[in-house]
């Protein structure tokens, strides 16, 4: 998989020269790589900005900066298509099915805004030509798109073959299919400050470990996200979890 961001700050992606993202551009799996957008600047001062048509507070990103780079980045490989992934408010809702989908594309390239945003005939424009999505990781307010990159690129490079070690990890973790929250994890000592551990995942019995785990998960996300709840397939369930 080809990712390429484009970003006033591409210090802002350093981080994803690190573990597992780290590993899989060192591994070949992950072909990522990152653009200042003032590359594609005219003037003297590198301006990517200007006032907002209409009036209001803040600054609008110049479609014709945007322009130039996206039809650079996105017109560098013809044999394979582009998949633009605008980070945004306004933005479908990120989950791990979003996850799966982004994995089994072969390009993204992501267009980090700032200010108030890109100019909106930037992503009308690639839509005449490439795949456009834009993409919300949550309801609340950032000073850019960038850590919403750094979430949507951490989520889909995981699920990419070869990146993590053990794929039955990737099975059973929270909102992955069984859509439930993931239950408490434990680990050595068997006793600490006066907390034990289970009795029960000491046992060695995997049939009740495996029950009380089910029950946890289902328990904290009747807890915590009755949403999920609702989203959850009645025929999942068997008889004793219907009594959530
Ligand atoms: N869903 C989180 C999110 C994503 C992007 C932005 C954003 C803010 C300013 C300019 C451009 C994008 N804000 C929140």
């Amino acid at each position: 998989m080809r990712i390429d961001v484009v970003t006033i700050f591409p210090d802002y992606l350093a981080p994803l020269d690190l573990s597992l993202v780290g590993k899989a551009r060192d591994s070949g799996l992950l072909d990522l790589r990152v653009h200042d957008l003032r590359d594609w600047t005219t003037d003297r001062h590198r301006t990517v900005d200007d006032t907002p048509y209409g009036g209001g507070a803040g600054m609008v990103m110049k479609p014709d900066v945007w322009g130039a780079a996206l039809d650079d980045i996105t017109g560098s490989e013809v044999e394979r298509p582009a998949h633009l992934v605008v980070p945004s408010p306004a933005g479908h809702l990120f989950d791990q099915r979003m996850a799966a989908r982004l994995a089994d594309d072969p390009w993204l390239v992501f267009a980090c805004g700032r200010y108030e945003g890109i100019d909106a005939r930037v992503m009308a424009d690639a839509r005449r030509r490439v795949r456009v999505s834009e993409v919300s990781i949550g309801d609340y307010v950032l000073g850019g798109g960038e850590a919403a990159a750094l979430v949507i690129i951490e989520a889909v490079t995981r699920l990419l073959p070869g990146v993590v070690g053990n794929p039955d990890s990737l099975v059973e973790e929270s909102h992955g299919t069984d859509g439930l929250l993931e239950y408490p994890v434990y680990t050595k000592p068997p006793s600490w400050r006066g907390l034990d551990v289970p009795e029960v995942l000491l046992s060695g019995h995997h049939a009740r470990v495996a029950r009380w785990r089910r029950d946890q998960a289902l328990r904290l996300t009747a807890e915590r996200r009755p949403d999920l709840v609702a989203r959850l397939d009645p025929d999942a369930l068997d008889g004793r979890d219907r009594e959530v």
